[in-house]
């Protein structure tokens, strides 16, 4: 039997053949005439590179690292009907060797290793990864990437899909850590699926492209259709959040390096990028995303803080009943207002846990709109932000029919001017919190009701509705998935001069300094309460550049994806 030599034998007869090793011992040699030869470290160096261990490692090195290194398939899968042959053979082989080499080949360690040999000399280690097409769709302006990928016979893709009923798009919505998807690390959420191993799946079933995805086995390639990317760094962003409180580094005692904590306010959208640590994560602020991360209260440790907080206004029970009766209007405009509105939700925010709301992408859905919340003090203008923009498209933008307990009158239609009701049967409504909110007048109840917000959902309207912010409770679910924005009036000299030269301007319209002061004053304390529920701010200061630009932002919340509570798309 040959003797195979090891590496360190002296009889070894390795050569060293690489470029960059023959470069550095030349170069050993320049050194080592200067320094007189007498560097011991040179000498060491010198033969360590020469060792044979060294070359040999550098082969296997190059062995494993040449593309065109022969194949690791194994020369033959057979070995064990080999040995079977080779025995009968040797039976008739009487010689002392021959015996003792039956012995040895009959040995049942022997014949095991052999059949492990073509056990594994038959597997197929490095999967066929099927080519990838040269030929792309000239006509397909759209950047495409193709993802190959090997998935495991019972692993799942580790992503789940998203399929846009009316562009029957199907995109990837989420990726799970560590699934097949995740560690190939070249599908995104929000790409675009356009073929899964040739098929395509524009327009196919949710459950057939499901089917596909988990049915594929080994080798997948997938034709991808990238996500946009909201900015560079969305790869190291482990979550979204939308802080629910204000925080400054400066005033926490408990934070460990002032100097690196991150101050955000109420309602800022921030991206967490590290939550090794349980009690301080690191966030940047979406609007900044370049800056540096920061330390910020984890959510458990928010969580705590917030627990007593609520555990000492709890004692001061009276404030809080202060509270939730308060007010958006100023003492004239609220005698002008017809209704006395209340709303069937009163808890104050100091109910809730204020820590982080987790946001994920949500896409649009063709048919079916997120409601519009126009949020603001009284005065402001929203009704005539509503009507206008009613007006500028009426097949579009609704507003819910008001459920009234007062009899019809005389041209009025029920389900068109009202919803017409008993006092009872709305009194009960009321109970079971179906109205976002209610008010009395002459002793009839007025009042918009949630099933209404649905059926203009339902029907594929963009609802338009200004409530008071206690109904945002009522309102922000998964299954209404309202966008708030809060109109806020512009500064003294800009209100004066827009509502000055409105159509409709009269002494009984306009306001004194004194009532703008507090309209002003309304609209931020309005935005410092409810900042964590606000999507958007605008200043409705000329009245048609307002318009437009409420125009224009639902636009895009009806065409582009955005980031809303996780929660709602559970
Ligand atoms: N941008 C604007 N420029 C000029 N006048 C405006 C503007 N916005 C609103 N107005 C006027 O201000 C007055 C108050 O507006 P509006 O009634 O729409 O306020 P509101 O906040 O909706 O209050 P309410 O809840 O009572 O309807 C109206 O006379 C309206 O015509």
């Amino acid at each position: 039997m040959p003797v195979m030599a090891s590496p360190t034998s002296p009889t070894s007869t390795l050569t060293l053949t690489d470029p960059g090793v023959s470069r550095v011992l030349s170069s050993l040699d320049q050194l080592s005439s200067k320094a007189g030869g007498n560097s011991l470290d040179l000498v060491f160096l010198k033969d360590l590179l020469e060792s044979t261990d060294f070359i040999s490692l550098l082969k296997v090195h190059e062995k494993v690292t040449t593309p065109e290194s022969p194949s690791l398939d194994a020369r033959f899968v057979d070995a064990s009907d080999l040995l079977t042959e080779v025995c009968d053979e040797l039976q008739d082989v009487y010689t002392e060797d021959g015996q003792e080499l039956l012995c040895l080949l009959l040995r049942p360690h022997f014949k095991a290793l052999l059949q492990a040999h073509d056990t594994i000399g038959q597997k197929e280690f490095l999967p066929e990864l099927p080519e990838v097409p040269h030929e792309v769709d000239e006509d397909d302006e759209s950047a495409i990437k193709l993802v190959r990928l090997v998935k495991g016979q019972n692993e799942p893709l580790g992503a789940t899909i998203h399929l846009n009923e009316e562009t029957g798009i199907v995109r990837i919505s989420r990726v799970l850590r560590g699934g097949a998807a995740d560690r190939c690390g070249m599908i995104q959420v929000g790409d675009e699926v356009q073929e899964v191993n040739g098929t395509g799946v524009s327009g196919m079933q949710a459950d057939h492209v499901i089917k596909l995805l988990s049915n594929a086995v080994g080798p997948i390639v997938l034709k991808l259709v990238p996500a946009v990317a909201d900015d560079e760094e969305d790869s190291e962003v482990k979550m979204r959040v939308r802080a629910q409180f204000t925080y400054n580094p400066t005033n926490d005692q408990s934070m460990p390096c002032k100097e690196a904590g991150l101050a955000f306010s109420k309602g800022d959208v921030l991206l967490v990028v590290s939550m090794t640590d349980p009690t301080w994560w690191q966030a940047k602020l979406q609007r900044d995303p370049k800056m540096r991360a920061g330390l910020i209260p984890s959510r458990e440790l928010q969580e705590k803080r917030s627990a007593v907080l609520k555990a000492s206004s709890w004692q001061n029970n009276n404030t809080k009943e202060a509270k939730s009766q308060r007010s958006w209007f100023s003492p004239r405009l609220n005698k002008k207002s017809k209704k006395n509105r209340k709303c069937s939700q009163t808890e104050d925010d100091s109910e809730l846990s204020l820590t982080y709301e987790e946001l994920s992408l949500y896409h649009p859905q063709g048919d079916r709109f997120r409601p519009i919340i126009l949020l603001g003090p009284l005065g402001v203008g929203r009704s005539t932000l509503k009507r206008l923009l009613i007006e500028s498209n009426p097949g579009h933008f609704k507003s819910p029919i008001p459920h009234t307990s007062r009899p019809r009158k005389g041209s009025e239609v029920n389900g068109e001017d009202f919803i017409f009701i008993s006092k009872s049967e709305m009194e009960t409504e009321i109970e079971n919190k179906k109205f976002l909110e209610y008010g009395e007048f002459k002793g009839q109840y007025y009042g918009t009701n949630i099933d209404q917000v649905q059926v203009l959902i339902d029907q594929g309207s963009a609802c338009l509705l200004c409530p008071q912010p206690q109904a945002l409770k009522v309102l922000r679910n998964g299954e209404i998935k309202p966008y708030t924005i809060l109109v806020k009036p512009p500064d003294l000299d800009e209100f004066r001069e827009t509502r000055c030269s409105a159509e409709n301007a009269n002494d009984e319209t306009l306001l004194t300094d004194e009532e703008v002061h507090d309209l002003i004053a309304a609209a931020n304390q309005m935005e410092a309460l409810y900042a964590h529920y606000v999507d958007h701010v605008i200043t409705n200061g000329d009245l048609q550049r307002t318009v437009n630009e409420l125009g224009e932002i639902i636009h895009c919340l009806e065409n582009e994806p955005q980031w809303i509570p996780a929660q709602w798309l559970t």
